[in-house]
C-alpha cells in the first residue's frame, strides 16, 4: 500500500508511456519514467516504519535528479512524526545501485557539474544525518557511490551481488568523506587494501570484512528488514539520534564547513584531460561489456 509519496504511486507511473530519453556522451540511448517516479515510498503495517524504493532502470544510477529525488523522498518520510524508520532498497531485480551516473561525469556539463555534485553531497547529508533508522535493504550489485547509500544506512542487509568502492578501477579516487565512512565501517588498514585494489566484494567476503552485517536468502529481504527496523525502533528515538550524532556528527560537520572546496575539487579533478580518457574507456567497456 502506498501511502506519503515523493510524487506519483508507481502505479500511476506504469500508466504513463516512457517519458525521458536522452542520449549518452558514449552515444546510447536511455529511455525511462520521469525522475519523480525514480523513487517511491510505501507504508509497512507498522506506520512507524516506510519503504524507500529506488526504481530508476536499469541501474538505479545516481544523477543529480536521481540524487535529489531521494533526498525529497527522506525529508518527506521525516517531516511526518509517526516515521521512525525507512528500509532503502531497490525494485530492480539485480541492482541496488550502480553508483554515480558516469554520463555525469564523462564530457561533462561545466554547469551541471557543481550541481550534481552539490546533490550528491546532500544526499549524503539526508540519508548518513537521517534522523530515521535507515535499514539498507541491499538486493543487487552496490559499487562507489551505491555503495555509499549502503554505507549510510545504519544497519546492513544484503542478499546478493558485490558491494564496495571501486573507484580506483575507473582511474578516480573516492572523495575524502565516503573513504572516511569506508574507514570507520571496516577499518583503516582493511579499507586501505581495498581502496587502493578497487575490490567489489560478495555477500560473504562483505560479511567478513564488516561491510554488511547481515547475509539474507532472496525472499527474505523485506521481512528480516522490517524485523530489524522494528528492532531499531524500539530503542528511544532520543538516545537513537544521540547514538547517530555522536558516531556520524563530525564527518557529517566536517564535509558541511568544507561543502564548497569539496565541489571545486571534484570538478577540477573530473575536468582533467586524463581523468576524462579513463571515464571515457571504463564508460565504453561497460557498454561493449555484454556483447
Ligand atoms: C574527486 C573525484 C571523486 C570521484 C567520485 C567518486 C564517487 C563515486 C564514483 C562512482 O560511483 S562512479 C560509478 C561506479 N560504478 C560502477 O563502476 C558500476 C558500473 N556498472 C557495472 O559494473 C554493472 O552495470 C553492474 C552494476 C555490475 C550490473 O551489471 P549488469 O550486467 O547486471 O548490468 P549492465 O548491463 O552492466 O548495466 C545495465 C545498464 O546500465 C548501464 N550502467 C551501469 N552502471 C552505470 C553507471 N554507473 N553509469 C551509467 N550507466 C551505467 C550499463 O552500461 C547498461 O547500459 P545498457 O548497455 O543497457 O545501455
Amino acid at each position: 500500500m502506498m501511502f506519503q509519496q515523493s510524487s506519483r504511486s508507481l502505479l500511476d507511473a506504469s500508466k504513463k508511456s516512457s517519458s525521458f530519453r536522452w542520449t549518452s556522451s558514449v552515444g546510447r540511448t536511455f529511455s525511462s519514467r520521469s525522475p519523480q517516479d525514480w523513487v517511491t515510498t510505501e507504508e509497512t503495517d507498522d506506520p512507524s516504519i516506510a519503504i524507500l524504493k529506488m526504481n530508476r532502470a536499469p541501474a538505479n544510477t545516481l544523477s543529480l535528479e536521481m540524487c535529489t529525488e531521494i533526498s525529497k523522498a527522506i525529508k518527506e518520510l521525516e517531516s511526518n512524526k509517526k516515521t521512525q524508520a525507512v528500509i532503502l532498497t531497490s525494485s530492480l531485480p539485480t541492482i541496488f545501485s550502480a553508483g554515480l551516473d558516469l554520463t555525469e561525469l564523462h564530457n561533462p556539463d561545466k554547469d551541471r557539474l557543481p550541481a550534481f555534485w552539490g546533490a550528491f553531497q546532500q544526499l549524503y547529508f539526508d540519508l548518513y544525518g537521517s534522523r530515521l533508522a535507515t535499514i539498507g535493504a541491499i538486493n543487487g550489485h552496490a559499487p562507489a557511490a551505491g555503495c555509499m547509500l549502503a554505507l549510510s544506512c545504519d544497519y546492513r542487509i544484503m542478499s546478493k551481488g558485490n558491494i564496495g568502492l571501486n573507484e580506483s578501477k575507473l582511474g578516480i579516487c573516492a572523495p575524502p568523506w565516503l573513504g572516511q565512512q569506508f574507514i570507520d565501517t571496516i577499518g583503516l588498514r582493511k579499507a586501505e587494501l581495498a581502496l587502493n585494489m578497487g575490490t567489489l566484494f560478495d555477500t560473504k567476503a562483505a560479511l567478513d570484512i564488516g561491510l554488511i552485517d547481515e547475509i539474507v536468502g532472496e525472499d527474505d529481504v523485506m521481512d528480516v528488514a522490517k524485523t530489524r527496523a522494528s528492532q531499531w525502533v524500539a530503542i528511544p528515538a532520543p538516545a537513537r539520534v544521540a547514538c547517530k550524532e555522536l558516531t556520524r556528527g563530525r564527518q557529517l560537520n566536517e564535509l558541511k564547513e568544507n561543502r564548497k572546496q569539496d565541489v571545486d575539487h571534484f570538478c577540477s579533478f573530473v575536468n582533467q584531460e586524463a581523468m576524462q580518457r579513463n571515464l571515457g574507456f571504463y564508460f565504453e567497456q561497460l557498454a561493449k561489456r555484454k556483447k
